[in-house]
């Protein structure tokens, strides 16, 4: 079966090199990925084309190694280019996550094709009408958020008129029940956040920080995956 089929957010980790404290990338996701961390995004706003392509085949290395190449997605940000030069050299990427003003759904659908997944951003400005009327016949899954401000990404949850909105675990509720597809929450997500966040019917949750910068990011990203396992909800069938 495809791994979009498969498709499990319930651990993701979002990870590039500005977020580890220099250590490795790769040594940081066979960490998570031990731990059973279901999803992997490469994301650098610094690395380039070439370094992200060797973040890529390091990643699929790692979790091939690991003999779950059929169950952990491995998915770039951004970089629709990056991924398409990856798979040239024959490595394995599942797919991209593109947020609201980047490279259009459409495009990475038709350059990625349809056992790949694609994932996107809700928007900020009017988020339940949009999760409500949005086409998402070529969507995975909606990253959403944050909860609360975090310096991995300033400018995450800014409106249009420049002002940050945070989301409240009531209204990651509301959007678990009004989304036609899975919800994964991130933003300034740490360990004592796991329990309430997965009270609120969502797919799972995403963290950069809580797992790149921690002491022993391993310990850590286990206790993240025990947190979610222990206090999730059956999700919501959709
Ligand atoms: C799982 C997930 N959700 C949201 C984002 C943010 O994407 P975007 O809005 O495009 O911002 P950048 O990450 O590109 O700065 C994400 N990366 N992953
Ligand atoms: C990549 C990203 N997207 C966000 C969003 O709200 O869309 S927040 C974010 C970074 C999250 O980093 P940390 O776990 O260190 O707070
Ligand atoms: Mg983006």
């Amino acid at each position: 079966m495809s791994i979009r089929k498969n498709i499990n957010i319930s651990a993701y980790l979002v990870v590039g090199p500005e977020n580890t404290k220099n250590r490795p990338v790769g040594t940081i996701i066979k960490d998570a990925i031990e731990a059973g961390f279901t999803c992997i995004q490469i994301r650098s706003k610094v690395a380039s084309a070439l370094e992200l392509i060797q973040l890529t085949r390091e990643a699929s290395e790692v979790i091939a190694q690991a003999g779950k190449s059929d169950e952990v997605a491995l998915l770039v940000n951004d970089r629709l280019d990056v991924i398409l030069a990856a798979r040239k050299q024959g490595i394995k990427v599942d797919g991209i996550h593109v947020g609201q003003s980047d490279i259009p759904v459409d495009v990475c659908r038709e350059y990625l094709g349809d056992d790949s997944i694609v994932g996107v951003s809700a928007r900020t400005h009017e988020l339940f009408e949009y999760i409500k009327t949005v086409d998402v016949s070529q969507i995975d899954y909606f990253g959403a958020g944050p909860l609360r401000e975090t310096k991995t990404k300033p400018d995450c949850g800014m409106d249009l008129d420049g002002k940050i909105v945070i989301r409240s675990l009531d209204e990651i509720s509301e959007l678990a029940k009004l989304s036609p597809i899975p919800v994964v929450i991130g933003g300034g997500v740490k360990l004592a956040d796991i329990p309430p966040l997965a009270q609120t019917g969502v797919d799972g949750f995403f963290v950069v920080s809580a797992v790149t910068e921690a002491d022993d990011p391993k310990l850590e990203a286990t206790n993240l995956v025990i947190a979610w396992n222990l206090n999730k909800l059956n999700p919501i069938s959709k």
